[in-house]
C-alpha cells in the first residue's frame, strides 16, 4: 500500500482552515472536499488545492430525485474533480442518467455510490431504517443497483470491501472510510478497519480524517500512519 492510496477528509469550516492543514501536509496528495467545507468555503478552495497540484474527491452525497440529481453531478463536473459522490438510495433512475451524462465530458468526474454510511450498524439498519438485510447483504445489493447503472464505483466499510470486490470485479472502484489506524480512536464510525487492512481486502482508497486531521500534530499523525502502510 503506497500513501497515494490514502484520500485525507479535509472536514474544517473555512478556507483559511484547510489551507493551514494542505500546507502543512505536503505529503497528502489526494484531499476529500465534503459538505462542511463546501457549505463553509465554497468551489474556490477546489481552486485552491489545484493550484497545489492536488487530486480531488468532492463528497457531496447527492440524494434527490433524478433529474435534480442529473443537474448536481453536471454542475459539479464543471470542476473538474477526480471523484463525486450520490446515494445509491436516490435509486436507478438516477444513478442511470448522472453516469450518462459523465460520459461524453472531456475531463468527467468517477462517480462513486454510497452503499450504507459507515456510522450505521446492524442494529440501526433493521430497527432505524427498517431494512431487514444484514449489512453485508444491503451493501452488496447496493453495490449491483449502482453497477448495474453504470456507476464507476462505491463507498463502503472495508468490512464489505472483499465480497464487493468478489461480486463487481477488479475495475469497480471501492473506496473506503471507516478506516481506523490502532492508536486512534473510533469515534462515530461503526464499522471499521485499520487502512491496511482495507486495502489488502481490494479497496482502491481508503479515507480517513480525524486521526490526522484532529491531531494536535497532524505532521506526526501522517507520518505514523506512513509508516503503518510501509509495514
Ligand atoms: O463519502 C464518504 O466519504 C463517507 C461515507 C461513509 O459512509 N462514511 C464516511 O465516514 N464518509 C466520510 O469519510 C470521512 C471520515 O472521516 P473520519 O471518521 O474523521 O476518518 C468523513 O469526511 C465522512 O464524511
Amino acid at each position: 500500500m503506497t500513501p497515494d492510496q490514502v484520500i485525507v477528509a479535509l472536514d474544517v469550516p473555512d478556507l483559511p482552515k484547510a489551507i493551514a492543514l494542505v500546507d502543512r501536509l505536503p505529503g497528502v496528495n489526494f484531499w476529500k472536499v465534503g459538505l462542511e467545507l463546501f457549505v463553509g468555503a465554497g468551489p474556490g478552495v477546489l481552486a485552491e488545492l489545484k493550484d497545489r497540484g492536488k487530486r480531488i474527491f468532492l463528497d457531496l452525497k447527492f440524494h434527490d430525485i433524478p433529474n435534480t440529481v442529473l443537474g448536481a453531478c453536471l454542475s459539479a463536473s464543471r470542476y473538474e474533480v477526480d471523484l463525486l459522490t450520490l446515494h445509491a438510495t436516490a435509486g436507478s433512475q438516477a444513478l442511470t442518467l448522472a453516469a450518462q451524462a459523465m460520459a461524453p465530458l472531456e475531463h468527467p468526474p468517477k462517480l462513486l455510490a454510497i452503499t450504507l454510511l459507515t456510522s450505521i450498524g446492524d442494529r440501526q439498519l433493521r430497527e432505524e431504517l427498517q431494512q431487514p438485510l444484514a449489512v453485508e447483504d444491503y451493501v452488496s445489493a447496493m453495490a449491483q443497483l449502482a453497477q448495474n447503472a453504470g456507476i464507476d464505483g462505491a463507498v463502503c466499510s472495508p468490512q464489505e470491501v472483499a465480497k464487493l470486490r468478489q461480486i463487481c470485479g477488479p475495475d469497480f472502484l471501492l473506496v473506503t472510510p471507516g478506516v481506523r489506524p490502532l492508536w486512534s480512536a473510533q469515534g462515530d464510525q461503526q464499522r471499521v478497519t485499520t487502512p491496511s487492512q482495507a486495502i489488502a481486502a481490494g479497496a482502491n482508497y481508503v479515507v480517513i480524517g480525524r486521526p490526522i486531521t484532529a491531531d494536535p500534530n497532524p505532521e506526526a499523525a501522517w507520518e505514523r500512519l506512513c509508516q503503518d502502510l510501509a509495514v
